[in-house]
């Protein structure tokens, strides 16, 4: 795979210390194979961290808890990533100064840094092979789930424990009770993954798994792009961890290579199961301002939109924009409704320069933006007015997030946010070619 990383040792030999063997789930899996004892949920566990990834917003406590507080360089530079992306390019004189800083850290330590316009941390992680099956990556960032897209245990935490990893090569964290997910049936069309997040969220609850790893069993559904999506909302329930059991062939057709420990045990002890059957599933949409309030989109339909974001790190990607692509080809933006499209990455961007989409959706009205965060945690490129309504693809619609409080959020699929933007009111593609009354 390409950019993928070499310099990361193999994996520590399987602990001897088999004092209680019993069937394992993933999490157990992982962090007993990173640590040196069979561990299980409850227990403590101390592991080897196989990639630390820190975002520009905590660039500065991170580089201060380590020089300053431990007084230490990072132990191996090539297991720690900086990624400049949730301000970028930088807004203010501090913010800029704050990025000026993690440059100079990382040119001095050695540390990769992934610099403004490259994109949004797990997007890239996740394209320089830096998260793979049954390592450990910790992020100073919460979706740091992300990465059990492709079966690693990714995880964030603050900035004090990530500067610990980085200085040590290690973490201790207690290992988590495991909520099972099961997916069945096929979704029909115009269902994407995050209608798919979205309703797990709302079954979970907003803390319905906290401190839990949620496993998810998809069997061979699902791109990697889309397992990303939902491992990405599982920290909206609270979750530690997200991860998605590899099915199939789906992985190792991405170049990975998926060792056979990684996989759950039949028998393995799960505090809560969940079956969710994709077939009866319709396009969802989380309403203010708690990500589990989730509703049918035809609930919501007709209610007026100020601006459609689609981006971020839950749906930035090539297959988010080919879907948003599709349904605005030939159309336009409504007069009124402003649809700022971020890809997640340089790579996205470039693959959809290539195939003509972000023509497609620069001819339809959309406002196209450096690869990053943009406006999704109200920092710049598109903060909202107090009253004002967005449509966003991303995860998070708390009071305030994107702006004003008084601005309200509602989340859902890029289909969705592609319809909303052409009728300027929340709608289906198939509404395209209806009137809507206003909600
Ligand atoms: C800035 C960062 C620490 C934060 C997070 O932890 O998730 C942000 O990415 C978010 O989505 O709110
Ligand atoms: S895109 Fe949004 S949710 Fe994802 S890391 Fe950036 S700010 Fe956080």
């Amino acid at each position: 795979m390409e950019g993928m990383t070499t310099s990361v040792p193999p994996y520590a030999a399987a602990s001897p210390q088999t004092g209680r063997p019993r069937p394992q789930t993933m999490a157990e899996k992982i962090l007993s194979r990173r640590g040196d004892a069979d561990v299980y949920a409850g227990d403590l566990a101390v592991v080897e961290v196989d990639q630390v990834m820190v975002v520009d917003s905590i660039a500065q406590s991170f580089i201060e808890r380590m020089e300053r507080d431990l007084g230490a360089a990072p132990k191996y530079p090539e297991r720690v990533s900086i990624v400049v992306d949730h301000v970028a390019p930088a807004s203010t004189v501090s913010v800029a100064q704050a990025q000026k800083e993690a440059r100079e850290y990382a040119a001095k330590t050695g540390v990769r840094l992934f610099d403004v316009g490259r994109g949004i941390c797990h997007q890239v992680l996740m394209e320089e092979g830096l998260a793979q099956p049954g390592w450990i990556v910790l992020g100073s960032d919460s979706h740091s789930t992300t990465y059990g897209a492709v079966a690693a245990f990714g995880s964030g935490m603050g900035a004090t424990d990530i500067a610990l990893a980085a200085a040590s090569g290690k973490t201790w964290l207690r290992v988590p009770e495991s909520v099972k997910v099961t997916l069945s049936g096929e979704l029909r069309p115009g269902v994407s993954a995050k209608d798919v997040a979205l309703e797990m969220i709302r079954v979970l609850g907003a803390d319905g798994a906290t401190y839990q790893s949620v496993e998810i069993h998809a069997g061979d559904r699902f791109t990697r792009g889309e397992r990303m999506t939902l491992a990405n909302l599982c920290v909206e329930a609270g979750a530690k961890a997200g991860l998605v059991v590899p099915g199939g062939d789906i992985l190792t057709d991405y170049g990975y290579d998926v060792p056979e420990w990684v996989y759950p045990d039949a028998g393995a002890t799960y505090v809560r199961d969940v079956e969710l059957d994709l077939s009866a599933l319709r396009p969802r949409m989380s309403a203010p301002s708690e990500v589990d309030n989730v509703h049918d989109v035809a609930e919501l339909r007709g209610l007026k939109v100020d601006q459609v974001f689609i981006g971020t790190c839950t749906n930035g990607r090539i297959e988010d924009l080919h879907a948003a692509a599709e349904v605005l080809r030939g159309q336009r933006v409504s007069p009124g409704t402003r649809l700022l499209v971020i890809p997640a990455s340089s790579r996205v961007m470039e693959q959809a320069l290539e195939d003509g989409t972000l023509l497609t959706l620069q001819r339809a009205g959309a406002v196209l933006g450096t690869p990053g965060c943009g406006p999704c945690m109200g920092r710049h490129q598109g903060v909202l007015a107090p009253g004002e309504v967005c449509v966003s693809t991303s995860n998070r619609n708390f009071i305030g997030r994107m702006g004003d409080k008084d601005a309200r959020i509602y989340l859902a699929s890029p289909a969705v946010a592609a319809a909303t933007a052409v009728m300027g009111r929340v709608a289906l593609p198939e509404d395209l070619t209806r009137d809507l009354a206003p909600a």
